[in-house]
């Protein structure tokens, strides 16, 4: 597959919820398509409730449509992949295992050489910036440590995908621009394809390649957004004319 190809191709998706014994279904997307290139960072904001975590479901495979479908090179997606990993708001650790247990679960699973996963946990453990911190239980982190060993346990397993669920949404101002830069670090090393949902819609457009704006439930796309800014980016360019102008196209949306 050359740079550039579409890597996943979302095509006219439904899906409904009942909401209860005997009550009517709630729609929650409507008819939504849009593509996503290989290598590509695309962030989805929109009204609380429109859909946003039902369509990361869905692409990663927990969820069914109730009409069109999910394409992932190629293929229909109709459950998880390894290929895909999910970081979650939450970063959901094993709680009674280290930070480097933690890290190395998935190459655990997939029973890989001993001396293999001690390497790649210890490069992992300096790419998110926890040395010193690898015989640490996740309830002696703060959330964003927390966050960057989710990150690391995703990452080293080398998926094409990463979707994330406002995996920044818990942290605090400074650590969120720093966990940004983080992953933005992270994804000019591997250029993993990242899809992923935001509130902060700075973040969203920082982050982002392209910005999709979700209506509210029924969700449908309103807006898409082609973010010009080169890379690497500097966290400076939030003050440009240019990145106001979006932020304000965005903005006016939602409120
Ligand atoms: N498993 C479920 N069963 C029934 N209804 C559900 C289920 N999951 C989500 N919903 C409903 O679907 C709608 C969309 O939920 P979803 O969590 O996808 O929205 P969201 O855009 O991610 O919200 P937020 O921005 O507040 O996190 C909501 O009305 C929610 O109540």
């Amino acid at each position: 597959m050359k740079v550039n190809d579409t890597i996943l191709k979302i095509n006219n998706i439904e899906k409904n919820y009942a909401a209860g014994e005997d009550s009517e279904k709630v729609h929650v997307l409507n008819s939504l398509s849009f593509s996503v290139k290989k290598g590509e960072i695309v962030s989805i904001v929109g009204p609380s409730g429109c859909g946003k975590s039902t369509l990361l479901n869905i692409v990663a495979g927990f969820e069914k449509t109730d009409g069109g479908g999910v394409f992932y090179n190629n293929t229909r997606v109709f459950g998880p992949n390894s290929e895909i990993a999910v970081v979650f708001q939450a970063p959901e650790l094993f709680l009674w295992l280290t930070v480097s247990e933690n890290i190395a679960f998935g190459l655990n699973i997939k029973k890989e050489d001993k001396q293999v996963i001690k390497d790649k946990v210890s490069d992992f453990i300096k790419l998110v910036n926890l040395e010193g911190f690898e015989k640490f239980y996740p309830n002696q982190l703060s959330i964003g440590m927390q966050q960057r060993v989710a990150l690391a346990r995703a990452l080293i397993l080398s998926p094409n995908m990463l979707i994330m669920d406002e995996p920044f949404s818990a942290l605090d101002y400074q650590t969120r621009i720093m966990m940004q830069k983080l992953l933005l670090k992270l994804w000019d090393k591997f250029k993993m394809t990242i899809l992923f949902v935001t509130h902060d819609v700075e973040e969203a457009i920082f982050l982002a390649d392209k910005t999709i704006v979700l209506s509210k439930r029924p969700a449908k796309i309103i807006d898409e957004i082609i973010v010009p800014f080169e890379r690497p980016r500097q966290i400076s360019i939030i003050a440009d004319n240019e990145f106001s102008k979006l932020k304000s196209r965005v903005l006016g949306y939602l409120m």
